[in-house]
């Protein structure tokens, strides 16, 4: 059975297409830069070299289009027919309360989804373009979406509420959602499965951090806190999101800098960050070359993404009492050994320690980095929200 995997942001579609008899990917690909003349499409298969193309592309139809066009082409392909696909698991970032698991896509659930556009502006409506043009190009398959926020639906109100006035939960749903669930439930079956524990026996906290950023607590296979909130923005300092700041500091900019509240929105999700910080990018590769070439803003930036880092993780050792093990994951905690060596070292009163040259090993498999004397298991469980996705559309496909 093939199923293919869509992740649609505003002006990019990321996809994969996966044989899931073996789990094997047939392609995998990024359009950018939709809605322009000058749009990019990127496309690997496991035996060819990278394909990159540009073309004009107007808009998320017009780039699945093309998407599909390369998937069945003589020349790049790698099936005959749009009908091998069976399934297309799309990921849909905010499932509000409505959704705890992956659905079958049908028009109540297209319905829910719209209705949650309030609370994820920047997020929702381009899944849900998505959505459209898979199903109009796609109509033989079924159509599944698998949402951020499902797994962390199993937090417990004192964790998701805010301490504001209840009306405005009761009116808005204005509470914490948490995101990024998809990464947070894979890595912490993988680490279990490492572990040779079962999952309902073991306390986690698990760090997922590429750009977008968050910590989860997860006892006995269920997540029961999450740094991200009502939007991604809250908790970590990310690549160019702020994490928490003193709500105050929005009007004051207002006023102070004469901007709108969507300029303010702006700069705290796209400018601030490791980018807002070091002035100079929200890649952690590039802050880390700064900070080694002398740079005082890369170095400041990175102590603190550092430093909020090991606060937040140790607030959740005290939020659950205790863990079992703490799981790094996503770009930066797969690959930067320096960013973990950093949080750890300032974790050794928990009994943490980790062990220096497995830490600066990179490899694309899960495994440890503590000493055996450490109290706690540290792990590197690299993440696959989109292998996740696939499982779940084909378990839904099956069940359909
Ligand atoms: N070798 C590396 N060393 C340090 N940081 C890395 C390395 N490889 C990737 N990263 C960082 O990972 C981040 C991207 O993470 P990723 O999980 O791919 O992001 P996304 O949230 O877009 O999926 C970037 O900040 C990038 O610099
Ligand atoms: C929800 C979210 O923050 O996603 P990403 O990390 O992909 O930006
Ligand atoms: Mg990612």
């Amino acid at each position: 059975m093939k199923v293919l995997v869509i992740n649609c942001g505003s002006s990019s579609i990321k996809y994969q297409l996966f044989e899931m008899t073996d789990e094997s990917v047939l392609a995998s690909g990024l359009v950018e830069k939709i809605g322009t003349d000058a749009a990019i499409i990127k496309q690997e298969t496991p035996d060819r070299e990278e394909l990159v193309l540009t073309s004009e592309i107007l808009d998320h139809r017009d780039g699945l289009n093309k998407v599909l066009s390369l998937l069945m082409s003589k020349e790049h392909g790698v099936i005959q027919s749009a009908d091998e696909i069976s399934a297309v698991g799309h990921r849909v970032v905010h499932g509000g309360e409505f959704f705890s698991e992956s659905v079958v896509i049908t028009s109540e659930v297209r319905q829910a989804i719209r209705k949650t556009i309030d609370l994820a502006p920047l997020h929702n409506p381009p899944n849900l373009l998505g959505i459209d043009a898979a199903q109009a190009q796609l109509s033989n398959a079924v159509h599944v979406a698998v949402f951020d926020t499902a797994f962390h639906q199993t937090m417990p109100d004192y964790a998701f509420m805010y301490p504001i006035p209840r009306v405005l939960y009761q009116k808005h749903r204005i509470r914490r959602y948490g995101f990024h669930g998809t990464s947070h439930k894979y890595v912490a079956q993988k680490a279990a499965e490492f572990l040779g524990r079962p999952l309902d026996e073991l306390k986690l906290i698990i760090a997922h951090i590429g750009n977008g950023a968050s910590l989860s607590a997860v006892e006995y296979g269920k997540s029961v806190d999450t740094s991200m909130g009502m939007t991604p923005l809250e908790g970590l300092m990310m690549g160019t999101r702020s994490g928490d700041i003193d709500p105050a500091i929005v009007p004051f900019v207002m006023a102070k800098e004469d901007l709108t509240l969507g300029e303010v929105q702006s700069m705290l999700n796209k400018h601030s960050g490791l980018l807002g910080v070091s002035g100079l990018s929200g890649d952690m590769r590039e802050v880390t070359e700064a900070m080694f070439d002398g740079n005082p803003q890369a170095k400041l930036a990175i102590e603190m993404y550092v430093y909020r880092l090991r606060k937040m993780i140790g607030g959740y050792f005290a939020a659950i009492n205790g863990a079992d093990a703490l799981i790094f994951t996503a770009g930066v905690g797969e690959n930067a050994s320096l960013i973990r060596e950093k949080v750890c070292s300032g974790l050794s009163y928990l009994g943490i320690e980790i062990n220096l040259e497995e830490n600066s090993v990179r490899r694309k498999e899960e495994r440890k980095i503590s000493t055996p004397q450490s109290k706690i298991d540290v792990l590197v469980v690299p993440t696959n929200e989109e292998l996740m996705i696939a499982r779940d559309a084909k378990n839904l496909v099956s069940s359909h």
